[in-house]
């Protein structure tokens, strides 16, 4: 395992002599809720129409995998499943009718898809394709309903969001597939396949924020520092941080965060203090936590009037949002962001190229590397708030 700067110029050899065949290779399977993964030896099928398998090269943990690991988020509980949905990857084969990407191609999975035929995807409000978006209740292939995974004793493994990344060789609908340049640094693109493109597509495309605004990021984690790139790339003046780990103060100052605020160290709810450093509150408040009590701060946050609040983390059922309607008439509104509202196919090698000239800086959201039988140290880590992303190194 090399050094990430090493592998920048990093190559694989995609041999032919697996098309058409079944694979044996390595997975992190889940048994269980909150049980160890299990690194063990799995069959992989070959991809169906309108499908690709991909050899995968680096997957990352974003705090959805382990959300839906705890059980603590939306996600159908099925097992053994195979969580995963940040990674990157060169595409060993092609299903039948898949056009637009080819054997060696170096890809993202992504797991909103676009098809980019149905009326969702032909709408520039949304980038939920009416097939293939993002549905936690699914654990099957959109095609046939099946899972392309097994034990060695033949039982089904389940996949999830669209990608299943923790195992060497997986399968997707090419619509859940994004082609990027092969001089793009594989590893760093790993982190498009959703937190960074999450944090920044919801700074750039669902707040459309400007020079000059006011900004709140509730939790920093890769997502919300992701937002503070994307608030310190458009030009935003205040950028204010709120985490209860004091260790974010650095990560968010290294980044981009012009305050720091712990709640824990506050004798007053964290929006007042805001409010007070703001003249009456940000322009823009982001939710990163998966926490309803924190949404409502961050809510309250904003200015009267016209304060925007972006939803981007994930909460837990079944409680519902923590406002009364009547508060919605003082002028604040809400929104949810779903991969940053980038239509993946279409934007996302764009986006990777701001990434690459950069626009866009990457260096600070991978912080640790581990080879892939180490997955369960790397989840670790994330639980201990002590990684933003660590790059498992399959
Ligand atoms: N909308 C989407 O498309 C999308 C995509 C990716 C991730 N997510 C969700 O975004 C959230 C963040 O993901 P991540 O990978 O950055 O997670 P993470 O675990 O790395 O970061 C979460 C951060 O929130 C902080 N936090 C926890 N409780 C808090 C509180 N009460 N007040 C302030 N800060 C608090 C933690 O200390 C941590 O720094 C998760 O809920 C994840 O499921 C959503
Ligand atoms: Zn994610
Ligand atoms: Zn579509």
């Amino acid at each position: 395992m090399g050094s990430l700067e090493n592998q920048n110029s990093y190559h694989h050899t995609i041999s032919s002599d697996t098309i058409g065949k079944v694979i044996t290779c390595k997975a992190a399977v889940a048994y269980g809720v909150g049980q160890p993964l299990v690194v063990e030896e799995i069959l992989v099928d070959p991809p169906r129409s309108k499908e690709v398998r991909i050899r995968v090269l680096f997957s990352s943990i974003c705090h959805t995998d382990l959300g839906a690991w705890l059980g603590e988020n939306e996600a159908q509980q099925v097992y053994p499943r195979i969580f995963g949905h940040e990674a990157s990857g060169v595409v060993e084969s092609v299903g039948e009718g898949v056009e637009d990407l080819e054997v060696g191609d170096h890809v993202v999975p992504i797991f909103n898809g676009e098809c980019g035929e149905c009326a969702y995807c032909k709408s520039d409000k949304t980038n939920l394709c009416g097939t293939y978006r993002v549905n936690a209740f699914k654990s099957t292939m959109t095609g046939d309903g099946k899972c392309r995974f097994r034990t060695k004793d033949g039982d089904p493994i389940y996949h999830f969001l669209n990608t299943s990344t923790f195992t060497e060789y997986t399968v997707l609908d090419s619509a859940c597939v994004v082609k990027i340049d092969p001089k793009a640094p594989l590893p760093r693109m790993t982190l498009l396949s959703c937190g960074v493109s999450t944090g920044l597509g919801a700074v750039w495309n669902t707040a459309n924020v400007q020079a000059g605004a006011s900004v709140a990021v509730f939790g920093l984690g890769a997502v919300g520092l992701a937002v503070v790139e994307g608030a310190r790339a458009r030009g935003a003046s205040t950028i204010i941080g709120v985490d209860i780990n004091p260790e974010k103060r650095l990560k968010g100052q290294a980044i981009g965060i012009t305050d720091f605020l712990n709640p824990k160290d506050l004798d007053k709810p964290v929006h007042q203090k805001i409010r007070e450093m703001t003249d009456g509150g940000v322009q823009y408040s982001f939710e990163c936590a998966g926490n309803l009590d924190v949404l409502r701060e961050a809510f309250l946050s904003t200015h009267d009037g016209w304060g925007l609040t972006v939803i981007l983390g994930i909460h837990p059922s079944p409680r519902l949002l923590p406002i009364h309607p009547m508060e919605l008439f003082d002028g604040r509104s809400m929104v949810g962001s779903v991969f940053g509202h980038f239509k993946g196919k279409s934007q996302l090698p764009q986006f990777a190229a701001q990434c690459m000239n950069g626009e866009v800086k990457l260096d600070e959201f991978i912080t640790h590397e581990l080879p892939f039988v180490k997955i369960n140290e790397a989840f670790q880590l994330l639980i201990d708030g002590k990684s933003l992303r660590c790059l498992l190194h399959l």
